[in-house]
């Protein structure tokens, strides 16, 4: 099991070229039927719109057919940018009543081609892996953006012209993270940017001036990033569901807590989506959408920002039999066979997937499980050593950590032990101590240092949760064998 947090760092011709700005703008012809792509770096505060002075969104979406509650204002929020409230004034808004609602052909999202331009953007977004399914959405945000006279430029007129996210980083804060998962993820995006750019200069190259998606003008890493990051900080997936940018309800900032909810009406072809007030919606009060119970690396890599106290967190590890082997023997375990599990043990494995071929050895410790089950499962049979004795268990009982001791105390405690162990490893993989951390924040640093230290921040204090966690529970077992 290597434990994850390991400093790393993007290629720095990758950030340099990400970072630069660039707009070149090409045939002086198609000058005023396009708008300019340019992209800048992460902001050090709150980030500037595309348009110095954009359009009224909340009139622009009324106009076009869509409902605005009367009392609702798109308003700037000291920490989370702009933001949807309830006015003060117009009384509470109850529960069930809609918000906000969009007639199908405002939400932007990649169609059917219905020209040749159209048909070279579904090539390019072919060429993107599922994964990064933000990059395809972009790159149809990009073809919007660079149109003179898009439908939706009132909306675009009001995107970030930067975000947040880690791909926009100077270096010295992408090593700040000091969390390899994390690093590696980065890395990825900066490096399949710099290749895409190239994939997609090869491929305009000899696409003539009317069928050119961007209206002839040059598509750089920088502008790709960008749209990208807007797509992935603003995009909403339903149902799994194809992704699309929805004018206006993409104002609504993030809450686990939060007093309304998205509603999907419609086909697929023309979806009517609206806003629905979950709670009752109090004057002054911000409307907040969940964007899902996910750890702060998903917050970081797509939103560009980190949840302190995200009880969702949690720190990645690799079920490795060597590291088993020193975590458990650092707990006390006499002779641990992590490394060589026995024919009966590597069955009950590869059941959980972290054995043989195709096994999935990415574990996590955190988060509401507080241990991955299979993790807990394998540190339970292999430290029990015996077949017999878990025999009569099945694996949702070995999985789970409200089982209270399912193997015995003895096996529980060790294995209890060796999660502990584990976290003092990941803890000692950060280069800093949490006081030195909490210190740099206190000296108010530059945003994306902000983000980065406190992100790492974070994954501490969660790890350091978790050791006081199973501590508390290891004394219990103690206390109930003396008490037995
Ligand atoms: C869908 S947009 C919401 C509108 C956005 N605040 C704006 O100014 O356009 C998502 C972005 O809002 C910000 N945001 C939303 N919820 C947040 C939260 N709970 N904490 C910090 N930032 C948040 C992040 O920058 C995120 O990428």
């Amino acid at each position: 099991m290597a434990a994850a947090a390991a400093a790393g760092a993007t290629p720095a011709t990758a950030r340099k070229a990400l970072l630069t700005t660039t707009a070149t703008l090409l045939s002086s012809s198609l000058a005023r039927s396009r708008r300019s792509l340019s992209c800048s770096a992460a902001a050090a505060s709150a980030a500037p719109r595309i348009a110095p002075q954009p359009p009224d969104l909340l009139r622009w979406v009324q106009r076009e057919g869509g409902f605005v509650h009367p009392a609702l204002r798109v308003v700037d929020h000291p920490e989370h940018g702009l933001g949807v409230s309830a006015a003060a004034a117009e009384g509470d808004i109850p529960p069930g009543d809609v918000l906000i609602a969009l007639p199908g052909r405002l939400p932007l999202r990649l169609r059917r081609p219905a020209g040749a331009a159209d048909a070279v953007l579904v090539q390019l977004a072919d060429q993107v892996p599922e994964e990064l399914w933000a990059m395809r959405l972009g790159l149809r945000l990009l073809q919007e953006r660079a149109k003179s006279d898009s439908f939706w430029w009132p909306y675009i007129a009001n995107l970030p012209e930067t975000f947040t996210v880690p791909i926009f980083f100077p270096g010295e804060d992408i090593k700040n993270l000091q969390y390899a998962p994390l690093l590696h993820q980065v890395n990825k995006r900066c490096r399949f940017l710099l290749e895409f750019e190239k994939e997609v200069k090869h491929k305009l190259g000899t696409v003539p001036l009317e069928d050119h998606p961007f209206c002839g003008q040059d598509v750089n890493s920088s502008s790709l990033g960008w749209a990208m990051s807007a797509a992935s900080t603003r995009a909403f997936r339903l149902h799994g569901e194809i992704p699309m940018l929805l004018p206006l309800i993409d104002m609504c900032n993030h809450s686990f807590n939060p007093n309304a909810r998205i509603v999907q009406e419609g086909n697929v072809d023309s979806p009517d989506m609206s806003v629905v007030a979950e709670t009752k919606i109090d004057q002054n009060a911000a409307v907040t959408l969940n964007y899902g119970c996910y750890p702060n690396d998903f917050f970081l890599l797509d939103y560009g920002f980190v949840i302190t106290s995200n009880s969702y967190d949690q720190v990645e590890l690799s079920y490795d039999g060597t590291l088993l082997d020193a975590a458990s023997m650092a707990a006390g375990v006499s002779s641990p066979n992590f490394s060589a599990p026995a024919k009966w043990q590597q069955d009950i494995l590869s059941q959980l997937n972290l054995y043989g071929e195709g096994a999935i050895l990415k574990v996590s410790i955190g988060g509401p499980e507080i241990v991955d089950g299979r993790l807990l499962a394998a540190l339970r049979v292999i430290i029990a050593a015996d077949p017999d004795a878990v025999s009569g268990h099945d694996l949702k009982t070995l999985m789970s950590l409200k089982e209270k001791a399912p193997l015995g105390p003895a096996v529980e405690a060790s294995a209890l032990r060796t999660v502990l162990a584990l976290c003092t490893f990941a803890l000692q993989h950060f280069h800093t101590k949490i006081m030195e951390d909490e210190a740099i924040l206190k000296r108010e640093p530059p945003l994306t240092t902000e983000l980065a230290v406190q992100f790492r921040l974070q994954k501490k204090l969660l790890l350091l949760d978790v050791i006081q966690n199973l501590s508390r529970r290891i004394k219990m077992l103690a206390l109930d064998k003396s008490t037995v």
